[in-house]
């Protein structure tokens, strides 16, 4: 059974995962929408934990060694987890609390990993983040984090299907990142409102 959607028709708990191939945007977009929504305590904007160095560049993001990560994972800190580029990457527990307690909760999501991230979070609204794939590379080289391999590798990534998941709303960031910026904190504000 899919997991019931989180509609704009009520306000209530709910993770919205935003998704899309790297070089998107999804975390300029997220920034975005962190800035617009301010201190806003029933808005949640993640911050995940990964074997990443803190100072890689892009998100801001607690970074642990594989050791560490092992650790947490064993200890049950994180509410769900997953692998991609070489990277462990961990939702904390304290996201679940917060949804679980009526709150939203904004994350930069894997496509692969949704059946995953469903199964820990039953309520969901997923955003896809598009934009023309000849672009995509361009902006991986702009954004420097990775190595001209690297970023290959990420752009040979396959596109995931998310069989029995509700459809995500997609948002496409081709344009300019305020217009999709400004469409995602507009979808935001339903979701917390359900106006
Ligand atoms: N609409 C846009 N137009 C031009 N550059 C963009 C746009 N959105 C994001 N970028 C740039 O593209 C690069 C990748 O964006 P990022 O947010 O890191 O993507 P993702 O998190 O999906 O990998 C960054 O350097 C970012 O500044
Ligand atoms: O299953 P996929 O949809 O391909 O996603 C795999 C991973 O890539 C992204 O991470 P990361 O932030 O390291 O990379 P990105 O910013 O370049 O997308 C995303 O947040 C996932 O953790």
């Amino acid at each position: 059974m899919p997991p019931p959607p989180c509609t704009t028709e009520r306000a209530g708990g709910c993770l919205i995962p935003i998704v899309g191939p790297s070089g998107v945007g999804k975390d300029t977009l997220i920034e975005k929408a962190r800035r617009a929504f301010g201190d806003r305590h029933d808005i949640m904007f993640v911050r995940r934990t990964i074997t990443r160095p803190a100072d890689a560049g892009g998100e801001d993001h607690e970074a642990v060694d594989q050791a560490t990560f092992q650790r947490r994972l064993a200890d049950g800190a994180f509410a769900v987890h997953w692998r991609a580029h070489g990277l462990s990457y961990g939702i904390p527990n304290s996201v679940r609390d917060h949804v679980e307690a009526g709150g939203l909760a904004v994350v930069n999501g894997s496509r692969h990993a949704m059946p995953a991230i469903a199964r820990a979070f039953p309520v969901l609204h997923v955003v896809e983040i598009t934009a023309d794939p000849a672009i995509l590379a361009r902006r991986l080289a702009v954004r420097g984090r990775e190595t001209a391999e690297m970023i290959a590798a990420r752009l040979r990534r396959p596109r995931a299907g998310a069989p029995g998941l509700p459809l995500p709303t997609e948002i496409d960031n081709s344009g300019s990142p305020e217009e999709a910026a400004a469409r995602l904190v507009a979808l935001i504000g339903k979701l917390a409102t359900g106006d």
